[in-house]
């Protein structure tokens, strides 16, 4: 669904060059939810745009949705949708004519418009609210109404630029929803996010971009796995027998002990358990908790960069 290879962009501010994207290659198959991870400034929303026509690369190629980018923009554009950050709408229209009036300009007849708008309000629960006026909803809704209007022309490709952000915690989740039963219904969906949880919520593969290159690319579970590995921490009355035991534990590193607790990295936690378990009982350490916590993609980010990108999102 989406091709592109070596796609950059530079931009000249005040004397100098900055090179915004430098050579991105992404692949997107049909029916993929596929997300843009990336902190401030890497270089996501100058991807998104030139991927949606609105920006000329400086150099690469790409097709998307079966047409080139740079010599058939306008075929790019009939068959993808394109959620903007922030509400796009106009604030004064009520919703229902809205989404009709962006139906038409898609090039809806009046009655398809109108039955496409009523389904659409159904779906991303609007139909309560279909007479009040845009610019009276919530941030929650207006986010919703914005993707209605982005699929009124039933795009197969769908991007959402930063689709959650300033929406509080039951409205994302919400919102999460929507995204999920879109493709679910077969609408490929390419979205930035600089939220860690968002990635791994939704995403069926990530692309984690920084400084205008790609430097990691997988399934949540796979980008986790590249990782130093699961963090297995527990506490007991023996730790120095504990100790033994664990660093005899088959792929176990960084073994640290810290008054009576034991740490280990080991690739996958919850397959050593057992054995470790029966040693331990084996021994006589007694065992006061055990836990195993799975790396995060924030560990991914940093282990990638050197830097934390929740300190940077948060900025
Ligand atoms: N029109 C422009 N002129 C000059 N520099 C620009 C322009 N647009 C973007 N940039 C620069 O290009 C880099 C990438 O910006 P971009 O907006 O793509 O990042 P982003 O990952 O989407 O960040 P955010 O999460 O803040 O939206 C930044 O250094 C930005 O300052």
């Amino acid at each position: 669904m989406i091709k592109a290879r070596g796609l950059a962009r530079q931009f000249r501010a005040r004397g100098h060059t900055v090179d915004a994207v430098q050579g991105v290659d992404i692949d997107v198959s049909r029916g993929e939810l596929v997300g843009f991870l990336g902190p401030n400034g890497a270089g996501k929303s100058t991807t998104l745009r030139m991927l949606t026509t609105l920006l000329r690369p400086t150099a690469g190629e790409a097709v998307v949705a079966g047409c080139d980018l740079l010599s058939d923009p306008a075929g790019v554009r009939k068959r993808i949708g394109y959620v903007a950050q922030g509400h796009s709408s106009g604030d004064e229209q009520k919703v229902i004519e809205e989404l009709v009036l962006q139906g038409r300009f898609y090039g809806l007849a009046a009655g398809e418009s109108r039955r496409r708008a009523d389904e659409l309000l159904e779906r991303f629960d609007l139909t309560e609210i279909a007479g009040r006026t845009a610019g009276k909803l919530s941030g929650g809704q207006k986010r919703r109404l914005d993707i209605a209007m982005g699929v009124i022309h039933s795009p197969e490709l769908l991007f959402l630029d930063e689709p959650s952000t300033g929406l509080d915690p039951q409205s994302r989740s919400n919102l999460w929803d929507r995204i999920r039963s879109l493709r679910a219904t077969g609408t490929t969906i390419f979205l930035t996010t600089h939220y860690l949880d968002e990635a791994d919520a939704l995403c069926d593969r990530i692309l984690v971009i920084d400084h205008g290159k790609i430097v990691a690319e997988g399934t949540p579970d796979s980008l986790k796995n590249q990782v130093a590995g699961d963090l297995v921490q527990f506490e007991t009355g023996a730790p120095a027998a504990a100790a033994e035991i664990a660093a005899k534990v088959d792929g176990a590193q960084e073994l640290h002990v810290d008054g009576n607790t034991v740490r280990f990295r080991v690739a996958k936690g919850d397959t050593v358990l057992p054995l470790l378990l029966r040693q331990l009982d084996q021994a006589d350490a007694s065992l006061l908790s055990i836990q195993v916590h799975r790396p995060t993609l924030d560990d991914v980010f940093l282990t990638m960069t050197g830097r934390s990108l929740r300190e940077e999102s948060h900025a």
